[in-house]
């Protein structure tokens, strides 16, 4: 692999005063989050009574202990250090990582404030990655599971809506059936669904409340009516158009955040294979270590349907026996799916962190630095596999990101333009809620307004784009 990707035609820039931000302000608080996490996760092993020793087990490269490599992380952040190069850890790419740093040191753009945002964020994880793998005890340890927990487990009041509004879907199954526009109006609502879901993301709610996040959560019809005018782009009739071409095919997500997110990209799965003819199998893509702090990891993924099918699981909020008996229909026939390989996760259910070399190699693509512009030449077994599918969706900030390189387009570029080679290899769908600068695919029109509108338009998480692009080649 190289990172030196032939396209765009001209110079990234990627620099802005929003990519600066995150790393003076969100990120040492994640830091700071996994240090406490650490220390909590310390105290217990220490425990009187308790054997294991983790100080001993967990010392690192240069007599350090974790916690004091991730405390040096968070000091070197902060004063715009150079990154330093990944250690050869045995994990994926620490080369290509490490050749990307080598040329940004030549161009004097290898410290914190100066590296491409993109670039950096990637390497962040990867780089904590490597102080958690060196250890013994650590290695299997995801820094960020109990805060996805925490906020999974408070989101009951909005998957009980959800499941209930799919209750009533399949109370109207028959009806439903002969009467397509019924349910060209009911993909249009799951897939609105699908995109709100992405608006909850755990590395930009270090400042939110529970009731916040209950807002944002929000997606039933109403609420969904109401936000139609904050998407941006919107290709929903184009997919549309597309997907009932469809018969009995294969759909791909390439996922992004665990806990509600998920769900939401379940419930979406589950109503294009059961209300529709169009689609018969569903691959979900996650990643193979802890990435962007609420990430899908194949252990999330399995955590996820246990933990729907678990009538005492959630614990926010009143819910009734009618509650919980709509959510046991729904995770019921997802977790059957699972069973019968209708759902399936693009790597082994109990892949460890780290993945598993040759058994977990498609998975690996994904927690790369790299636009996605020449995954063909790149990663040629994940394109020739996606080439299989009948729509890959892309969910999310960073691939909307990674699709189009993270750099300063014209917001007027077509996407087409922006995906770059990537363009028609398969019919391609984003869905993503706005937390980056690049946007584009945006009609002069649209954008005047928008300026006038709201300045932070483009990283507020209120805005969304839905871009689709077929397959051409
Ligand atoms: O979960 P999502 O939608 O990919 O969002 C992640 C986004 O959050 C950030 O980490 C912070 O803004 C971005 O860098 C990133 O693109």
């Amino acid at each position: 692999m190289s990172f030196a990707a032939p396209y765009p035609p001209y110079d990234p820039t990627d620099k802005s005063g929003f990519s600066y931000d995150t790393v003076v302000k969100r990120w040492p608080i994640i830091l700071a989050s996994i240090v406490d996490q650490l220390h909590q996760e310390n105290h217990a092993l220490q425990a009187p009574g308790n054997v294991s020793d983790d100080l001993t087990q967990a010392k690192v490269v240069e007599g350090k202990t974790i916690i004091e490599q991730v405390s040096q992380l968070k000091y070197q952040m902060a004063r715009d250090y150079a990154l330093e190069p990944i250690p050869e850890d045995g994990e994926p790419h620490a080369d290509l990582y490490n050749s990307e740093l080598g040329r940004l040191a030549e161009q004097s753009r290898n410290t914190w404030f100066t590296a491409p945002w993109l670039y950096a964020e990637c390497y962040l994880y990867r780089f904590l990655r490597s102080l958690l793998a060196q250890t013994q005890h650590w290695r299997a340890y995801d820094p960020f599971l109990s805060q996805k927990v925490d906020v999974f487990q408070k989101s009951g009041p909005s998957i009980y809506r959800i499941a209930s509004s799919i209750h009533d879907i399949e109370t109207a199954k028959n009806t439903l059936k002969s009467e397509p526009s019924g349910i060209e109006a009911l993909f249009q609502e799951m897939i609105q669904m699908c995109l709100w879901g992405n608006a909850t993301d755990l590395s930009l709610l270090t400042h939110m409340t529970l009731s916040d996040i209950e807002k944002l959560q929000t997606v039933e019809k109403e609420a969904q009516s109401a936000r139609k005018q904050f998407i941006l782009k919107d290709d929903q009739e184009q997919v549309w158009n597309h997907v009932k071409g469809m018969k009995g095919g294969r759909v791909d997500f390439v996922l992004d955040n665990a806990g509600f997110e998920v769900f939401t990209d379940l419930v979406f799965a589950d109503f294009l294979v059961t209300y529709t003819s169009h689609v018969s199998k569903v691959v979900f893509h996650g990643k193979l270590i802890p990435w962007f702090v609420s990430d899908v990891t194949p252990l999330d993924f399995k955590y996820t349907i246990e933990a729907l099918l678990d009538s005492s699981y959630f614990t926010s909020g009143s819910s009734s026996e009618e509650d919980k008996s709509h959510l046991q229909e729904i995770a019921t026939r997802i977790s059957r799916y699972v069973e019968e390989g209708i759902f399936v996760f693009s790597v082994p259910a109990d892949t460890p962190l780290g993945g598993s070399g040759a058994g977990s190699k498609l998975g690996e693509f994904w927690t790369n630095p790299l636009p996605y512009w020449d995954m063909e030449r790149e990663c040629p077994d994940l394109w020739n596999d996606l080439r299989n599918s009948g729509l890959v969706i892309f969910k999310g900030d960073l691939n909307y990101r990674k699709l189009t390189g993270d750099i300063q387009w014209p917001s007027t570029t077509p996407f087409k333009e922006a995906v770059g080679p990537l363009a028609g290899s398969f019919p391609l769908l984003s869905l993503r809620t706005n937390k980056a600068d690049v946007a584009v695919g945006i009609t002069q029109e649209a954008l005047d307004e928008i300026e006038k509108k709201d300045d932070k338009w483009r990283v507020n998480g209120k805005y969304a784009l839905i871009s689709f692009l077929p397959r051409t080649k």
